[in-house]
């Protein structure tokens, strides 16, 4: 941030130590009347004075020194007065004024509309594209369907682990992301068991609390649907034998696809709190009505917008970059490396399903006193 200490207008600096100075004299010209006798050693020296004007109190406006503050920049938190100071502020530190999305708020500021700014943002990010891109580059490759055979292959260094190739590699990569606490962020679910991975080597980040504590994690089914229904209906038939090629692209979907779909919790945090609807969730809580909870998080038209854009961005992301390419603006399938419609499908008939169930779930077990 920047350092606001150093910020100051010169002319209300000297219009404010202007003042200071009369008032100061005023003050040790009135207590020539007093009993204490005015000596020049304790009037408040002109050093003094500046300091205590650039130490203003915190209520003053940290751009002219002179009014109270009323505004607060969103992504500095320069305190202003009035437009012309937040101009000001926003010409002297560069500041564009646009809160940052990843700037770390305190809880007790970040409601609803932090959440639901932040959610917007990620739904951005992550919902449409980071889950959508990485199946387009898994399939690039054949089934390979011996990846996801229990037994395929004895692991020299386990030999008591008796999963897929898969599950053995994901356990692998995720061994050493737990190293690196990527499982103590809110937002990352590992598919190994909690139980089965090192701790961190390196000490835990303080996220806001947002979400109640809850021990909601969905993977097993993510994992079940990737292997036995992503991956056969958007793979080609056959085996490529580029198994390790095929492991890194589906530990990269599985994981983006349980990010995003772990990601409901805060959609549902978000949602608990608008506080058009918070006493409506509490009553359908309180009688644990799962349908009612998932109609009320339901909006169809979010849904469909977001199928729309999924489908555009596989379309796009999904060409064929050969040398003969031209932009296709009637989006044949003729450049196409994914079959985009399986694609909104998949998310249509699964991922979306899924968050609203971990929506759900997340609910029931809120605390419903805050
Ligand atoms: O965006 C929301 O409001 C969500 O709850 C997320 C989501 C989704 O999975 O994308 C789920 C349910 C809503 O009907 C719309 C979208």
């Amino acid at each position: 941030m920047a350092d606001y200490s150093k910020f100051f207008d010169p002319l209300s600096l000297i219009l404010d130590l202007d003042e200071k100075i009369q008032e100061n004299e005023a003050v040790h010209d009135s207590s020539d009347h007093s009993s204490q006798p005015s000596t020049s050693q304790n009037k408040t020296s002109f050093p003094e004075i500046v300091i205590s004007i650039l130490q203003t109190d915190q209520t003053i406006c940290q751009a002219c020194h002179i009014n109270k503050w009323k505004y607060k920049c969103p992504k500095c938190e320069f305190h202003s007065c009035s437009l012309l100071c937040s101009k000001l502020h926003k010409e002297t530190y560069n500041c564009n004024g646009i809160r940052s999305k990843t700037t770390y708020i305190p809880m007790p500021e970040y409601g609803y509309k932090e959440l639901m700014s932040d959610y917007v943002f990620l739904e951005d990010v992550s919902r449409a594209v980071d889950s959508a891109h990485p199946l387009i580059e898994r399939a690039q490759f054949s089934h390979n369907k011996p990846v996801y055979e229990p037994g395929y292959y004895e692991y020299n260094d386990c030999k008591d682990f008796k999963g897929s190739f898969l599950e053995y590699f994901l356990r692998e990569s995720e061994m050493v992301h737990a190293k690196v606490r990527r499982y103590q962020s809110p937002d990352e679910y590992p598919f190994t068991e909690l139980k089965n991975l090192p701790k961190p080597i390196i000490p835990r980040l303080e996220y806001p609390p947002i979400l109640k504590p809850n021990n909601i994690n969905v993977n097993p089914k993510i994992m079940d649907f990737y292997v036995n229904q992503i991956v056969p209906s958007l793979c080609a038939m056959g085996d490529d034998k580029n198994y390790g090629s095929v492991a890194t692209r589906d530990v990269t979907c599985l994981q983006a696809i349980s990010q995003r779909i772990h990601y409901g919790k805060f959609v549902a945090e978000a949602k608990f709190r608008d506080p058009n609807n918070k006493s409506t969730y509490k009553e359908y809580i309180k009688s644990r009505d799962r349908k009612a909870i998932e109609e009320l998080l339901t909006n169809k038209d979010v849904e469909a917008k977001l199928l729309k854009r999924l489908k555009r961005k596989a379309l796009i992301y999904g060409q064929d970059i050969t040398d003969d390419f031209k932009l296709d603006p009637e989006h044949t399938s003729k450049h196409l490396k994914i079959d985009v419609d399986l694609v909104v499908q998949m998310y249509e008939k699964f991922v979306i399903p899924l968050t609203k169930e971990v929506e759900v779930d997340y609910l029931l077990e809120r605390p419903l006193d805050d």
